[in-house]
């Protein structure tokens, strides 16, 4: 696994529609085989990764999240997150509404077959998979397996060894286990 605990990718939506339709231009370009990008005529970022508009799913996650399910699986901490401003692809990227699916669709699709394999290894361990979705809005946390609360004072908590999620009923957490979905709230 490479060295660097931290790496950066860069995504550049295409133009919608709506803003085809009032002329909008692309002012963010991939310099084609680096992962950097220009920005107007003169200025360049470097990145890890840089994906331009034509970029598919498939690339992104293929890239830069694969290996992470891999290392998680074999008991390493990781952690995918999309950052930018409103509009600019998070929920698309990371899975939400589109038919191509996305980050999430993809991670739980590996998670799964690499939890499979192991699980036939012959030093093979019970693995259990839990899962929360939550979003933070402004200031307010959102439970995402739970509408209903969406409005309730919710908080994330830490116990002594930094684990988040303990302080159930605060957040849901499911355990998941082989595609069957128990409630243990
Ligand atoms: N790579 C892409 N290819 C095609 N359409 C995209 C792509 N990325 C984003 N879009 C479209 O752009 C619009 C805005 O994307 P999205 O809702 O994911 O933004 P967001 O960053 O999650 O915004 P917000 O912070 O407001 O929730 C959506 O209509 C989405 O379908």
């Amino acid at each position: 696994m490479s060295e660097v605990c931290v790496r950066v990718a860069v995504r550049v939506r295409p133009l919608l529609p709506r803003e085809v339709l009032h002329h909008h231009r692309v002012c963010v370009r991939v310099v084609p085989g680096s992962a950097q990008l220009m920005l107007g005529s003169d200025r360049l970022f470097s990145f890890d990764h840089a994906f331009g508009p034509a970029a598919s799913q498939d690339d992104v996650y293929e890239s830069c999240v694969q290996h992470l399910v891999k290392a998680a699986v074999d008991g390493y901490n990781a952690t995918v997150f999309c950052y930018g401003q409103t509009g600019s692809g998070k929920t698309y990227t990371l899975g939400g509404r589109n038919p191509e699916g996305g980050l999430i669709d993809r991670i739980a699709r590996d998670l799964f077959v690499l939890v499979e394999d192991k699980t036939k290894s012959d030093d093979a361990e019970k693995v259990t998979v839990h899962v929360s979705y939550m979003e933070l809005y402004k200031d307010e946390l959102r439970d995402l397996l739970e509408l209903p609360t969406i409005h309730k004072e919710l908080f994330i908590r830490e116990d002594e060894r930094g684990n988040t999620g303990d302080e159930r009923p605060w957040i849901n957490i499911f355990l998941v286990s082989f595609y069957i979905i128990k409630w243990i709230g």
